[in-house]
């Protein structure tokens, strides 16, 4: 479980998180989204203590990070800047880590081989490519075996397929129980994988809902053409329905594709086409993150 709760960050001037409060669950997987500069890294550090928060409190399990027993078996944290040694091996670096974290050294061998990193264990971690040290920042963050994982932006340079495994990975961690928060610019990017959506503009939370409330905020929109476009477009007005047209195809939203149907067949004009535009999640998320 992640709360943020009255969560500000002041910088000189700057206001970069600004009384922001939101929640984490555990079996959700939640997508942290704003845009470049809207305050994401910054909330994502305080709450895993890297960054002291000028008011509110950031908690993982109930917790100020500080105060955590034994933080790696509890959280887990992909952040934007690489970890590891470039001249040390994969499995180096993880044992290294291991130890650090008081876990079995042969935990590191375990998740190599669990990120697809087990043929290039013993090559230079700089000499990995940007995909292969964020699987290895993956395995580091699970060396504990945390419930919760915090991941920023992890998803910057994985090709289609690393994509694909870290959103099993993630929704698998979530199944069983565990909690996930994970940032981005993209809402596209995160739309096959989160529950729930927290999304953040010039430091202050915009929305925090489940992701499928999300459409529902758009409502839906139908694309319909008729034999009779200028009376089509008077009779759904009528019933309050708002419209857009080119003359020739109307856009129109406060209907549902049944009441568009009924009024059309009332008004005697044939539809050659009614279909139900589903909302682009992108333009919403913009709309939203612009503030
Ligand atoms: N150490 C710092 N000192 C001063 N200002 C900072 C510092 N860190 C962040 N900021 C400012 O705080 C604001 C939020 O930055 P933050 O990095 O949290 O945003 P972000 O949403 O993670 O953006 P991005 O997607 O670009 O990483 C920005 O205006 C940034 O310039």
């Amino acid at each position: 479980m992640i709360q943020a709760v009255e969560l500000t960050k002041q910088y000189g001037g700057v206001r970069a998180v600004d009384g922001v409060s939101f929640s984490a669950r555990p079996g959700r997987v939640t997508g942290f989204l704003g845009l470049n500069g809207a305050g994401k890294t910054t909330t994502l550090r305080m709450l895993l203590g890297l960054t002291r928060p000028t008011a509110g409190a950031a908690l993982i399990n109930n917790s100020r990070f500080r105060d955590l027993v034994n933080p790696p078996a509890q959280v887990g944290a992909v952040l934007e800047q690489g970890l590891s040694h470039p001249g040390q091996t994969g499995r180096a670096h993880l044992v290294a880590q291991a130890i650090a974290a008081g876990v079995r050294r042969s935990r590191a061998d375990e998740l190599l081989d669990y990120v697809g990193l087990a043929r290039a264990a013993d090559q230079r971690s700089g000499d990995y490519s940007l995909g292969m040290r964020q699987r290895l920042a993956v395995a580091t963050a699970l060396l504990g075996d945390p419930p919760v994982l915090v991941l920023d932006e992890p998803a910057n340079g994985l090709d289609p397929e690393g994509i694909a495994w870290l959103r099993r990975l993630l929704r698998d961690h979530a199944r069983q129980g565990g909690t996930v928060l994970i940032s981005s610019h993209l809402l596209s990017e995160l739309a096959q994988l989160i529950d729930d959506v927290v999304i953040i503009a010039k430091g202050k939370i915009r929305c925090a809902a489940p992701l499928a409330s999300l459409y529902g905020t758009a409502g839906h929109r139908l694309r319909i053409r008729g034999r009779d476009p200028r009376r089509l477009r008077q009779a759904f007005e009528s019933f309050g329905a708002r419209v857009t047209t080119d003359g020739h195809t109307l856009e129109v939203v406060g209907l549902s594709p049944e009441a568009a149907g009924d009024i059309a067949f009332n008004a005697g004009v044939p539809l050659h086409e009614l279909t139900v535009d589903t909302p682009n999640l992108e333009q919403i998320f913009l709309d939203l993150a612009a503030g």
